[in-house]
């Protein structure tokens, strides 16, 4: 699904990933573990060409294009969703209108696909996103994200800051989305979500541990 090989990263002069390697494969849920500052945000950022400037090989897809000079938009298009650590809503949007801005095909089918997996969001359709609680606006994050029907999610530290019973909820609907095929690339320090995880990729200071 994903290949990445020595991926190098740069904010101006400062380089924050050295040679990172590694593979998501179809289905698989991976999660990136790291310290503040080890890269994982500017890995994400990199595999979507967002933010950050990058050398290296990102094969994508069965055909495995390399995708690495490809616009955001492109690559979006191609069937990679990504949620960033600040999540980006429409913050005077509903939870209804944030949701379709982003689809893909039947709206209303999508729709209720994704509030199936996301329950909680169910009650608030009509509540604007600046009124939810982080853990409420991470949930619709990935729902809206969901809504453009990607095969590759790409998740920016999705607990962080969130009710622990509300992390639960996301991890659930983390694992029901892996039972449904899709392929997951996910930053988390949380043990929770590292503990569902297929597989762990741990970064230190830029670099692949081990
Ligand atoms: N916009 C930026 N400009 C310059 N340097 C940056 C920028 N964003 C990140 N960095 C630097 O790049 C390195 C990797 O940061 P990154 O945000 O990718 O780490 P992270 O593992 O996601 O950490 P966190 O968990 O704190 O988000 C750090 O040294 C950081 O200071």
């Amino acid at each position: 699904m994903l290949e990445v090989q020595n991926l190098n990263a740069f904010y101006g002069q400062a380089q924050a990933l050295f040679d990172v390697s590694l593979h998501v494969n179809e289905g698989e849920f991976v999660v990136l573990q790291g310290l503040n500052g080890a890269g994982k945000s500017t890995l994400l950022k990199a595999i979507m060409g967002m933010e950050v400037v990058s050398h290296g090989a990102i094969c994508y897809g069965n055909e495995k294009n390399d995708i690495s000079q490809w616009e955001t938009h492109r690559r979006a298009r191609a069937g990679l969703g990504f949620v960033a650590e600040d999540r980006r809503l429409f913050s005077e949007l509903t939870v209804s209108e944030n949701l379709l801005v982003a689809v893909s095909g039947n709206a209303a089918a999508r729709q209720a696909w994704v509030l199936d997996l996301f329950a909680p969001l169910k009650p608030l359709l009509k509540r604007r996103a600046a009124q939810m609680s982080g853990g409420e606006q991470q949930m619709l994050a990935i729902a809206r994200t969901l809504m453009t029907d990607p095969k590759l999610l790409l998740l920016d530290e999705p607990c962080e800051g969130i009710a622990p019973v509300l992390i639960e909820s996301i991890a659930l609907s983390l694992l029901e989305l892996r039972r449904k095929g899709l392929s997951m690339l996910v930053a988390e320090q949380n043990h929770l979500l590292a503990g569902a995880a297929d597989r762990l990729i741990v970064l230190v200071a830029g670099k692949v541990e081990g």
